[in-house]
């Protein structure tokens, strides 16, 4: 084999090897990782694919999360990193502070018993809480998260959630990521930026310009680092 065919086979099995080994990064709106595209030269898409990476922008929301992960999930990727940004039921944890979801939960899925709540598990009908289930090191606090339809923002009901689930944080597609890497078994990590706490609803309090640029700073530099 001449040296120019034996570069042609090496280059196409690099291809193939880069093509099954990709990291996916998952993000409800293109808001929330813009800096992200715009360091990386990237054209804002609802799907973007680079050599290393690829971008899936899937809407905001559970059902809109669970749509596009079904549409482009597949055993090619061998991690996937959903970011984005998040509230927060701690206050020991600050505005902007990045924070690693090791579990996640669907918080509304089950049934109301008058004044109390059973959970889909508690119902019989399976798991509603589930991991990140990624090796990679993270130097982030490690949080228990919710994942809800409806943004809290009413007191009573904040009271009631905390009484469930004792979370730190929520967000509104975390758990259908984890949900559907577990379907397929592939490593997730879910790393999110807290732009408000979880309190009687005052959208003057949020800080989503500077947990959008914490969030892509560390994106860019973990994205920088990543290696294949
Ligand atoms: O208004 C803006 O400029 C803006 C920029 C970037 C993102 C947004 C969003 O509203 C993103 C929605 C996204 O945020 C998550 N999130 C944030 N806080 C909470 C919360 O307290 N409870 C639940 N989810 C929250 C959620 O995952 C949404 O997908 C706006």
């Amino acid at each position: 084999m001449s040296k120019k065919q034996i570069n042609k086979t090496n280059n196409q099995q690099k291809i193939s090897l880069i093509s099954i080994m990709k990291l996916l990064i998952v993000a409800a709106t293109e808001a929330e990782i813009a800096p992200t595209l715009a360091h990386f030269d990237l054209k804002q898409s609802t799907f973007i694919e680079t050599e290393k990476f690829d971008v899936l922008v899937t809407g905001v929301g559970m059902i809109a999360t669970a749509f596009a992960l079904g549409q482009k999930l597949s055993k090619k990727y061998k991690l996937v990193l959903n970011v984005g940004i998040a509230g927060s039921f701690d206050r020991e944890i600050e505005l902007g502070e990045l924070v690693n979801i090791a579990q996640d939960t669907f918080a509304e899925l089950g049934a109301e018993d008058h004044e109390n709540f059973i959970s889909l598990r508690q119902l019989g009908f399976g798991e509603n809480k589930f991991s990140s289930s990624a090796n990679t090191a993270l130097t982030l606090r490690k949080v228990q998260g919710i994942t809800v339809n409806k943004v809290h923002g009413n007191a009573q009901s904040i009271e009631k959630t905390i009484t469930l689930y004792q979370p730190q944080t929520e967000s509104m597609e975390g758990a259908a990521v984890f949900y559907a890497c577990k379907q397929l078994n592939i490593p997730v990590i879910q790393v999110r930026s807290i732009s408000n706490y979880v309190e009687s609803r005052n959208r003057g309090n949020w800080k989503i310009g500077l947990a959008v640029k914490n969030l892509n700073d560390w994106l860019i530099n973990f994205l920088k680092n990543y290696e294949l």
